[in-house]
């Protein structure tokens, strides 16, 4: 059931208003706004200690905003206020999940597991919560059987196919990344949000992932990522959003973000004072491009 009634363009599927997160006497996020929209790879950059990860705990649940709003809208017109929703409730009803900094597999268990234990709500579910359940009921077949086309389907798309069977803990780490997202995936999500989902890969298994998210947006998914690696982000993001300091410096194509002064100048560290200073000198080098 819809939590939430705010008139949403249906192109939307997340919209965030004047987010903000206060830790003690730290404002991490000031009044912070944003829409993601449906079917869109969204990528959410800044520099270290921006306050990107606390926007995305907010949107999945993990911390409870100082004040804001962020509605989830579901394709079919469901709309969720994720800030009003206990975070198990934020992957299985408002259709939204994530992925974390580390990686979370269970290194132990096969490729294939990691991807059914992902569906084990389905799973459980379907046999009734029953042991005979478990053992006899066609319904519980047919879900036992749902799950493991879907995980095949998924580790087809990230190309391991071949290492189903294989413990996760085997693979290589840009493996075990796409893995994660695999799993993230066989939950049914509308919206993926990916912290980071770069870090430490090689330009190859760099490349494996661009091909991953691509074919999740392909398949009808919007995601919503953190990332410090700018080859990702400028060569698989629709729209791209900056903060520095919590408060949102830059806002669009990948093209306008990486040519805004401000943005320019937040990377390379200017301070306050000097801010001005940055942006004439960034605009006159940008001119004399022209
Ligand atoms: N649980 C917390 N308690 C206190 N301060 C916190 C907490 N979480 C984050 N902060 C502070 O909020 C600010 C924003 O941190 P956050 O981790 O969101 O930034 P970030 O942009 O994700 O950084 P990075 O790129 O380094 O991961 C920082 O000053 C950080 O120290």
């Amino acid at each position: 059931m819809a939590s939430g009634n705010t008139t949403m363009n249906k192109d939307t599927i997340l919209k965030v208003e004047h987010l903000s997160m206060r830790f003690g006497g730290l404002m991490a996020i000031n009044d912070f706004s944003f829409e993601a929209k449906r079917g869109d790879i969204t990528a959410l950059i800044g520099p270290n200690g921006a306050g990107k990860t606390t926007v995305f705990n907010c949107i999945t649940g993990f911390y409870k905003p100082t004040m804001g709003m962020i509605t989830m809208n579901q394709a079919s017109g469901d709309q969720y206020l994720l800030e009003r929703l206990p975070d198990f409730e934020i992957t299985k009803k408002a259709k939204v999940a994530r992925t974390f900094q580390n990686i979370r597999l269970f290194s132990g268990l096969t490729v294939l597991e990691n991807l059914l234990v992902a569906q084990h709500n389905a799973l459980m579910k379907a046999s009734g919560y029953t042991i005979l359940g478990l053992l006899g009921l066609p319904a519980y077949k047919k879900a036992a059987a749902e799950a493991i086309e879907k995980a095949r389907f998924w580790l087809e798309k990230a190309d391991l196919i071949d290492r189903a069977d294989d413990p996760a803990g085997d693979l290589s780490y840009g493996a075990q990344r796409r893995l994660e997202i695999c799993r993230a995936m066989c939950t049914g999500p509308e919206l993926l949000c990916l912290d980071e989902p770069a870090a430490g890969l090689n330009p190859k298994e760099s490349l494996a992932l661009n091909t991953l998210l691509r074919s999740i947006r392909d398949e009808g998914a919007s995601l919503l990522l953190i990332e410090h690696d700018m080859s990702v982000v400028m060569q698989i993001s629709d729209h791209v959003v900056v903060l520095e300091y919590g408060q949102k410096i830059s806002d669009g194509t990948p093209d306008h973000v990486k040519n805004d002064p401000k943005v320019i100048a937040a990377y390379l560290g200017v301070e306050d004072e000097e801010l001005d200073e940055a942006i004439h000198e960034v605009e006159a080098v940008a001119g004399g491009e022209h």
